[in-house]
Parts: structure tokens; C-alpha cells; sequence
């Protein structure tokens, strides 16, 4: 420890000594003013220093013992291309320095890694959540609007027009929505691209396009949905017509099915940021020297060298770390998936018969080779400290392996493309193809260019390589600093296969101080690779595993939030439009309940007073003609004694046919009363139900049809000879005859007081008193005979008077034994009841529905106004939380910390 770190552990402060100042403006340490311990603050010097470093090698001290300047990219600050790193590893310090930085690395790293993993988790909880709440109240979906004779430039720059599918929309728009197929005017192509897609259209014709968005049409959204969108593409129809004539239920299900796969690719995505390994693919042409170059990586010959063609499969070396620390060949048959722990997917061979299976395979499809890694931490690249690095020697490439090597540069797991290109060949023509297309899938290729030893013209070697780069990928030559590496492969010292211990006393492959001149550069060239390289894959790790989470994230989450803002703003409308119509609906109700009892009321009123009015009316009529019937004109001639009794029977007849005839009229009255009371009901309906309640027909011909008033027909009694002697009726009537004769007279009294007096004895005396007892007893016979003879006599002739008094009398007594008047009315009121009280029913069951209907639709009203208001609440939150995940999200820095090259990487 120097005597100023030694002060400055003592937890003091001292000054630098004037005589350890850099002497000729070389490059010295800063002063510090250190308190607290010594310890934390060497720890904190150093980390300031990596942090200031940011990276590896960016201070590293170079030849002269300056700080390599220019790379200095700090968390948000943009950063270029540094300058090849001085690539001897030998400076005091340099090592710590490197693994701290690779640990700092790490800590970004992870800190990005788990702010990613929480973004996910809680993304996956929003979805979930999502989902429920989509079964309950179906989420309405924005549909992007795509007019299919749109050409492929202006769909794929045209803003989406975002509507949601439900019958909320105004009738007029959507027949317009939905005539994708409508013949429009042709397009002028390409002058413009448009927002909308009108232009290139003539304004006459754009204007006549012109639909007015459909409600809720959220201009606000002004991007794509990129993961929820729904998959519809169904034949030619554009995906508005199909989310048009999808149902409510379709789309929600459509929507679920979407939520799942994106909740399943979240989990895959957290698992793989979870992953620690990373893939490096060797590839290149045929004898380009790829296995010598993975050997000078490893320090060992693992793989086969040879001037033939040799490499066959591919060979993922791997740390045997992974293998329990055993070094072998897993050699994995065509066709089988390899499992380490299932050794029935794989063939073990030692390291030494690797070639053997390499040059001479038609057996297996890859070769997994574990391998001790003899390199220190901060040199190796397998075994560097913070990522499990595997790599993976590939085939040369020619016309039969480039599609399968192009196919493995694709997957997933393939961090990072090494190119080796041999600087004897160039490129080759599958070299061409290959690096075309895999640069643009990956941007960023490593570039090998190997055994630049045997060029003597190397500046122009260089040039004509980058020349052609830069054609391949224009990215890689931006960059070429750090991504081209002119080297020499096979002037990597390394050891056997099979490990005896280092050779020559030392460590295999260490460039140290051996070789001089050439061979030195050479080892230099390598290391700086090296040390390019591993930047490169620790960042290109980060990157590639790190930035589809976040791409697909931010993705998921914009769609998120684009799908609950145009659902909060459904809701709120339909919550809107709900509160309105319960605002109408519930004077409605009332008014219905009301309605109800006293239209109720009065229609059985109506039937009440009617068939009551009726009863008493029929009553009063009948008891009248019954008791008037004597009386009446029956329009019957006495057609003399010898007639009397058919004269008494017509006479009979002629009555009931009259009390036959009075309730037929009383019958025609009620149904007119009816008729009356059916209107009055009907327009109770009318004004309570309108006019659905009008659309019955009352018969009234049908009423009266079925119980006649049979009555009339029983009624029967015999005509007696005592109905045609109204002796009694005669003696009341000759008390009000004045005039007649004296012989009637005394006929009349004698006769009188003989038949019908009780008091004849005080008659006979009174004539005796006044004829005297000799005449009285002559007079006496003659008289009497006289008399009965008289009386008799005036009785015949009084039947046309007398009798339909008599009949009238004993069919009123027999009318009045049946009740007739009664039974009739009843049963006139009765029918009148009866007819009235089918629209009074109706009447009543009509307004009864009416109030259970308003009801129902109250009831359903207030649920809908429920769901509207909790989807209203519950798509504001995750409107709310959908932005905060998305910009904590958008806080992750991949760009920040890592060491290497420039922010501007495209991967
Ligand atoms: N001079 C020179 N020769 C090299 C260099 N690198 C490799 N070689 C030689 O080139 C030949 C082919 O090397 P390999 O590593 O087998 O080439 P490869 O690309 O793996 O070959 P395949 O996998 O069969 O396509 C070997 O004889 C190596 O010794 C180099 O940098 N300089």
C-alpha cells in the first residue's frame, strides 16, 4: 500500500508529495480528500472510477500510460464507437478494474432485468384482470379501419380508425362503416400519403367520403393496437366489416383468446430475461478457419482444425461446469431432441474423438462439447464472470448448409453472429447471401476477418474487406472499429485437447511477453478482439434478451391503455346515456303504478254500475209491461161467446209475446249500454297504453246468443170458466154506472145481494118493506131467475174487459212465483258483466304488463347503469395503471451503462 493510500485508510487526509507529481504531463491519479475508512473509501474510489470508466477498457491505461480517452458513455448520455482498446491486460489494476466493470455491468443488468420482470408480472395481473372483467361486461373493441383497395404504403402509414363495435353506433354511419367493397374513384397513387387515406383522392370525392366518425371514435388514438390486435383476416373481407358483424360476445371471446396468447409470450419473455446463458454463433466460410478461431477463444485445439473442409455439425462448446465438471463429447443422433440429464438423447464421446465425429458424421445433427475452461475470469469468454457464454462452432458455409445455418442465426437464443471470413478469399458468394440476411435480422454482425498473416498488402486488404462490409451491412462498418478484427488465428499459442498442463510453464495462450515483433501484433490484434468481443456479447446480451421484453412491454401496454381508454370513455357514455333514461324512466313508473290501480279501478267500475244499471232498468221495464199488460191494446178482436176460450188463450199469447218482446228490448238496451261501457274501457286503454290496447273487435251481436229467456216458454196456466164471470170485478164497476134501468138496477142489487152480497137477507127485507109481503112472495122466483139471467148475461158480455184482466192478474201471479223479473234482469246484467269485463280484464292485464315491463326495464336499466359505472371505475384504473407500468417500462435503460459501443444500436 503507497504511504498515500496508507493515510488515507487511517482515515485522515493528506496531500499528494510535491515529488510524486507526474512528471511530463503524464497521466496521474486524483487527488482524493478522503474521511470516514479507509476501506469504504477505496471501495467507493473504485467504483467511482468503473462508473466513471463505464465500461471495460475505457480507462485503461494505453502504451504511454494516458487514459484512453473518448469513451466515457454515462447512463443517458449518448455514446459513440470507442477507440480499439489497448489490449494488454498486464497494467496493475486493469484486471480488477475489468471484472468490477463487468460486475457493474451485471448490476445494471440486473436491476433492468428485474424492474422488466416486475413490469411483466403486473402486466400479466392487468390481463388477467382484463379477462375477467371482459366476461362480465365485454369490452368493446377498437376496430381498425383498413379500406382494402388502400395500396400497401398508404395501409402501412395510415392512422388507424378506431371505432368500437357496438349497436351504439349511429345507424347512418354504419352502412359506411361497413362498404369497404363500395367502388370509389380511383386513387392518385402515391403523390401523398395520408392520415387518413383520402389523399390522392379529388376533394369532390374525398369530401363525399367523408364519414362522420362513429361516436366515440378516439381520435386520441393515434397508433396501432400491435398485440391485442384481433386476428381476422378471413378471406377478402377487411377486418371492419368482420368486427362489425361479429357479436358483442364474439369480440370479447376473440379479445380473450388474444389475452391468453399475450399472457403465455409474457411468461416466455420472463423466463428467457430470467435465462443466464448466452449464445455466440461461429460461422463463416468454408476453411475460413472458424474452429481455429473458437480454439485461440478457448486456448485449447477442443476442435478440429484442417486445410479440408472438415466441420460438418454444429459444436456448442460449453463450460463442463454444466456437465458436473466433466469434460466430453455429447453427440446428439438427427432427429433426437437433446436432454443433458436423459443420456438416451445423446452419444458420450471423449474430447479426442471429436474429430472423428465432426469430419466423418452422418449420424448426428450437433455435438455438445463440455470443456474446463483454463482462461482466468477476466480473460475468458466462456468463463467470464457474468453470463454463461456457449459457442458455437458451425458448419463452413456452402450452397447446401447456408439455409440451415441461416435458420440457426435466427433463433432466439443466438445472441451474437461471428463472422470469420478469410482475408486470403473475401467474401464468398453464400458468404454474401448469408451476412446480407442475417444483418437484417441482427443489425450487428461480428466480423473475423482471419489469417491476416498471409496478406502482404494488408491496408488494401483492409479496405477491400471493409469496402465489401459496408456493402453487407452498412451497420457493421459504422461500427467497424469495434466489429471488423483483422487477425491471425493459428498465432494463438494453445494447448492440447487432452490437458497435460500448460505448456511451456505457463498458461496456455497467454500472450505474456513472448514473440516479438510480428508475433506480438499478432497477439495484440487477438486481444483487442477479444476484449471487442466480450463487450460486444455482454452487451448484445443485454440487449437481446433485455429489449424484446421491453419492445413487446411497451407494446402490450400501449395497447392497453389505447383499449382501456376507448372503453373508459364507452362507459362513461353508456353510463351517460342510462342515467338519462332511468331519469325518464322513473316518472314513467310511477305513472304506470298509478295508471295501474285507478284505470284498474275505474274499468271495474265501468263493469259494476253498468250491469247494475242495466239489472235496475230491466226490472223497472218488465215489472211495468207485466203489471200494464191487463191494460194494453193487445190488438185482439173478441170475436164472441162462442169464441170466449180462443179469445183467452190469443189473449195469453199475446201477453207473454208482449213480456217476450219487452226483454228482447231490454236485451238490444243492454247491449247498447255495453257497447257504450266497451268504449269507455278502450279509451281508458288508449289513454294509459296507446294504441296497442285498441286492436280487439267487441261482437255485440254476440251477446244474448247463447241463454235466451227461456222463462217465457214455461210459463202456463189454464184459462178457468171463472176467468170469464168477474163477478166481483162487475160489482165494483156498476157502483160507477149511473143511468141504467131499474130492473138492471134491482136485478143488479137483488141479484147482487143473492150471488155474490153476504147481507141478501137485509136486501130482501128492504124490497119487502117496499113492495109488501103478497107482491114480494109472487115476484119472488121470476125475480131471482131474472136476476141471474141479467147477471149472467151482463157478465158475458163484460169478457172482452174482464178477462185480460183476469189472465193478466194470473200470469203476473205466475211470473212473480218464478221470479221472472228478477231472473231475467240478472241474467241481462250478468251478460253485460260478462261482456264487459273482457276488455276490463285486458284493460287491467295491460297495465300490469305495462308496469312490470317499465319495471323489468328499470331494473335492467339500473343493473347496466352498475356494470357501466364499475367499468367505468375499472377502465380509468387501467388506463392509470397501464400508463404507470408502461413508463416504468419506458424508464429502463438498455442503453445506459453498458459498455461498448454506440447508443444508436438497432437490434
Ligand atoms: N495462415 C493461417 N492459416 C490459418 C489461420 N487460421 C486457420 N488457418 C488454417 O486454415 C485451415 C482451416 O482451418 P479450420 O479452422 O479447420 O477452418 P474451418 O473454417 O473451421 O473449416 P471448416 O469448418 O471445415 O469449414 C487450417 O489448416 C488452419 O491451420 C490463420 O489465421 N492463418
Amino acid at each position: 500500500m503507497s504511504q498515500e493510500e496508507a493515510s488515507s485508510s487511517a482515515g485522515g487526509s493528506s496531500r499528494v508529495p510535491p515529488d510524486e507529481q507526474p512528471q511530463n504531463g503524464g497521466y496521474r491519479r486524483p487527488n482524493y480528500m478522503t474521511v470516514g475508512t479507509g476501506g469504504t473509501s477505496e471501495s467507493a474510489r473504485r467504483l467511482q472510477s468503473i462508473l466513471d470508466d463505464s465500461g471495460y477498457g475505457g480507462s485503461i491505461t494505453d502504451g504511454d500510460g494516458s487514459v484512453a480517452s473518448g469513451f466515457h458513455p454515462g447512463m443517458t448520455g449518448d455514446r459513440y464507437t470507442p477507440i480499439h482498446t489497448p489490449g494488454e491486460p498486464n497494467a496493475i489494476g486493469d484486471n480488477d478494474r475489468k471484472i468490477l466493470a463487468s460486475h457493474v455491468h451485471q448490476l445494471y443488468y440486473n436491476q433492468n432485468k428485474t424492474a422488466l420482470g416486475r413490469a411483466i408480472t403486473r402486466t400479466v395481473e392487468t390481463l388477467k384482470k382484463l379477462q375477467e372483467m371482459n366476461k362480465q361486461w365485454p369490452a368493446h373493441y377498437p376496430s381498425v379501419q383498413r379500406a382494402p383497395e388502400q395500396a400497401p404504403a398508404e395501409r402501412r402509414f395510415s392512422r388507424p380508425n378506431l371505432q368500437h363495435t357496438q349497436s351504439t353506433l349511429e345507424p347512418t354511419q354504419e352502412p359506411q362503416q361497413a362498404s369497404p367493397s363500395r367502388p370509389s374513384a380511383p386513387r392518385r397513387a402515391e403523390t401523398s400519403i395520408g392520415d387518413d387515406g383520402t389523399h390522392g383522392e379529388s376533394s369532390s370525392t374525398a369530401e363525399k367520403r367523408s364519414v362522420p366518425e362513429p361516436r366515440l371514435v378516439s381520435p386520441q388514438l393515434a397508433q396501432d393496437f400491435s398485440i391485442l390486435k384481433l386476428d381476422l383476416k378471413l378471406g377478402a373481407a377487411s377486418q371492419t366489416d368482420l368486427v362489425h358483424s361479429l357479436e358483442k360476445q364474439s369480440i370479447a371471446a376473440l379479445l380473450d383468446g388474444q389475452i391468453v396468447k399475450t399472457i403465455r409470450h409474457l411468461y416466455s419473455l420472463r423466463e428467457r430475461i430470467e435465462d443466464t446463458s448466452s449464445k455466440v454463433l461461429v460461422t463463416g466460410d468454408l476453411n475460413a478457419g472458424k474452429s481455429t478461431f473458437c480454439n485461440a477463444l478457448l486456448r485449447r485445439k477442443v476442435l478440429p482444425e484442417d486445410q479440408q473442409p472438415c466441420t460438418s455439425i454444429f459444436c456448442e462448446v460449453l463450460d463442463s461446469r454444466e456437465n458436473g465438471g466433466i469434460e466430453e463429447v455429447h453427440a446428439v443422433p438427427i432427429n433426437m431432441i437433446y436432454d443433458r440429464n436423459n443420456e438416451s438423447t445423446y452419444h458420450v464421446y471423449a474430447l479426442k474423438q471429436l474429430e472423428q465425429i465432426v469430419t466423418d458424421n452422418e449420424k448426428y445433427s450437433q455435438c455438445k462439447v463440455y470443456v474446463k475452461d483454463i482462461r482466468a475470469v477476466d480473460e475468458s469468454l466462456l468463463n467470464n464472470g457474468v453470463v454463461d457464454i456457449a459457442l458455437i462452432d458451425a458448419p463452413g458455409l456452402n450452397a447446401d448448409s447456408l439455409k440451415t445455418t441461416a435458420v440457426f442465426a435466427r433463433q432466439e437464443e443466438i445472441d451474437v453472429v461471428v463472422f470469420v471470413v478469410s482475408a486470403a478469399n473475401h467474401f464468398t458468394q453464400s458468404a454474401r447471401e448469408f451476412v446480407f440476411n442475417a444483418a437484417m435480422e441482427k443489425a450487428y454482425i461480428f466480423m473475423v476477418v482471419n489469417g491476416f498473416d498471409n496478406i502482404r498488402d494488408k491496408r488494401r486488404c483492409q479496405e477491400m474487406i471493409l469496402k465489401q462490409v459496408h456493402q453487407l451491412s452498412p451497420a457493421t462498418f459504422k461500427e467497424s472499429s469495434e466489429l471488423v478484427h483483422f487477425v491471425s488465428s493459428n498465432a494463438i499459442p494453445v494447448a492440447p485437447a487432452e490437458l497435460p498442463g500448460p505448456p511451456d510453464g505457463s498458461e496456455p495462450g497467454s500472450p505474456g511477453e513472448k514473440g516479438k515483433g510480428k508475433e506480438k501484433e499478432k497477439l495484440r490484434d487477438f486481444a483487442e478482439l477479444e476484449a471487442s468481443l466480450r463487450r460486444f456479447v455482454l452487451e448484445k446480451r443485454a440487449r437481446s434478451k433485455l429489449a424484446p421484453a421491453k419492445t413487446y412491454l411497451m407494446n402490450v401496454l400501449g395497447d392497453l391503455q389505447s383499449l382501456a381508454t376507448v372503453n373508459r370513455d364507452v362507459a362513461q357514455s353508456e353510463l351517460d346515456r342510462v342515467t338519462k333514461e332511468l331519469q325518464d324512466l322513473v316518472p314513467q313508473l310511477d305513472q304506470s303504478k298509478k295508471a295501474t290501480s285507478e284505470a284498474g279501478e275505474d274499468a271495474n267500475k265501468e263493469v259494476e254500475d253498468g250491469a247494475q244499471e242495466i239489472y235496475d232498468q230491466t226490472r223497472k221495464t218488465l215489472d211495468e209491461v207485466i203489471g200494464n199488460v191487463g191494460v194494453r191494446d193487445l190488438g185482439i178482436q173478441y170475436p164472441g161467446l162462442l169464441s170466449a176460450y180462443e179469445y183467452a188463450d190469443d189473449i195469453k199469447a199475446a201477453m207473454l209475446q208482449e213480456i217476450v218482446d219487452t226483454v228482447s228490448s231490454c236485451e238490444e238496451h243492454a247491449r247498447q249500454r255495453t257497447i257504450q261501457g266497451v268504449n269507455t274501457i278502450k279509451n281508458l286503454g288508449l289513454l294509459h297504453l296507446g294504441n296497442g290496447f285498441a286492436e280487439f273487435t267487441f261482437r255485440a251481436d254476440q251477446m244474448f246468443m247463447r241463454r235466451k229467456d227461456l222463462l217465457a216458454k214455461q210459463v202456463d196456466f189454464d184459462v178457468e170458466l171463472a176467468d170469464f164471470f168477474d163477478f166481483a170485478n162487475l160489482w165494483e164497476r156498476q157502483e160507477k154506472i149511473a143511468g141504467t134501468s131499474m130492473a138492471l138496477t134491482v136485478a143488479g142489487v137483488v141479484g147482487g145481494r143473492l150471488m155474490g152480497g153476504t147481507h141478501w137477507i137485509d136486501s130482501a127485507l128492504a124490497v119487502g118493506k117496499v113492495m109488501g109481503t103478497q107482491n114480494l112472495r109472487r115476484m119472488v122466483i121470476p125475480g131471482i131467475v131474472l136476476t141471474v139471467v141479467l147477471a149472467a148475461s151482463y157478465a158475458l158480455a163484460s169478457i172482452p174487459q174482464s178477462l185480460p184482466r183476469r189472465l193478466s192478474a194470473k200470469l203476473s201471479s205466475e211470473l212473480n212465483r218464478l221470479d221472472y223479473t228478477h231472473e231475467n234482469s240478472a241474467r241481462i246484467a250478468k251478460e253485460v258483466r260478462r261482456a264487459l269485463r273482457y276488455p276490463a280484464g285486458d284493460l287491467r292485464v295491460g297495465l300490469q304488463r305495462n308496469f312490470e315491463k317499465l319495471q323489468g326495464k328499470k331494473e335492467e336499466t339500473d343493473k347496466l347503469r352498475y356494470e357501466s359505472d364499475v367499468a367505468r371505475k375499472y377502465f380509468s384504473n387501467l388506463v392509470r395503471e397501464s400508463g404507470e407500468v408502461k413508463s416504468g417500462v419506458e424508464r429502463v435503460d438498455l442503453e445506459g451503462p453498458a459498455p461498448g459501443v454506440a447508443a444508436g444500436y438497432d437490434f
